[in-house]
């Protein structure tokens, strides 16, 4: 079909960072969901996986694997990714310090309770991560966050404001010009679009994806 075609569990994880950045490009996209051990070992036995894992990707007759990869070659197919060398550098600043974050919101689902630590994401947030990008906003005064122009680095900050927002909605309480940003990038038409029900965007992790996810790599 010449779509992107996305196998992944029918949840986030890694994943959802890659349905954001194809959507907010205006790309449309097949998604194959894993469910069960035996799809698992079938895509090991057909040699799809190039170290055993997923989020795949098949895009442009490539089977992709590993995350940063497949957004960096999306970011730089859709033209998000900077006009050069130094605005891609701060988009990769950028978007590991939002992936910092996100990363420590994608193992809570999978931590024990009692040791789950949301104070220790929230703090990391408002103290180390989001003052970043509120001054970066601020001092240029432009819309974007890197070169005057949308790139990778808005569209993963929305959607890590809206993660974060989902474990504390006040979280943006001391961040004024955040909140400006997120509404306006959430108005872009793409990304309205994806924030619309029904679309491919995925619901926060609940106990049948973790169980799912187990189940399916359970050695
Ligand atoms: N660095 C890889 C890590 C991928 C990874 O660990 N994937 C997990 C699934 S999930 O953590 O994304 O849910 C996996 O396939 N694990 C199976 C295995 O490692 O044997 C990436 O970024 O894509």
């Amino acid at each position: 079909s010449g779509k992107p075609k996305l196998t992944y569990f029918n949840g986030r994880g890694r994943m959802e960072s890659i349905r954001w950045l194809l959507a907010a490009a205006g790309v449309e996209f097949e998604e194959e969901f894993l469910e069960t051990r035996e799809q698992y070992q079938k895509l090991i036995k057909d040699g799809v996986l190039l170290f055993d894992q997923v989020p795949l990707v098949e895009i442009d007759g490539m089977k992709m694997v590993q995350t940063r990869a497949i957004l960096s070659y999306i970011a730089a197919k859709y033209n998000l990714y900077g006009k050069d060398l130094k605005e891609r550098a701060l988009i990769d600043m950028y978007v590991e310090g939002t992936a910092d974050l996100m990363g420590m919101i994608i193992t809570f689902a999978f931590t024990p309770p009692k040791e789950r630590n949301l104070a220790l994401i929230i703090e990391r947030a408002t103290t180390r991560y989001f003052p970043v990008y509120e001054k970066v906003l601020k001092q240029h005064g432009q819309e974007f966050l890197v070169g005057n122009r949308f790139s990778w680095a808005d569209v993963q900050l929305l959607e890590t404001i809206l993660m974060v927002e989902e474990k504390e909605p006040t979280v943006l309480s001391k961040f004024p010009v955040l909140q400006a940003f997120k509404a306006r990038i959430s108005n872009i038409p793409t990304i309205k679009k994806f924030l619309q029900p029904g679309s491919q965007r995925k619901p926060p992790p609940d106990d049948q994806y973790v169980a799912t996810v187990i189940e399916v790599f359970k050695k």
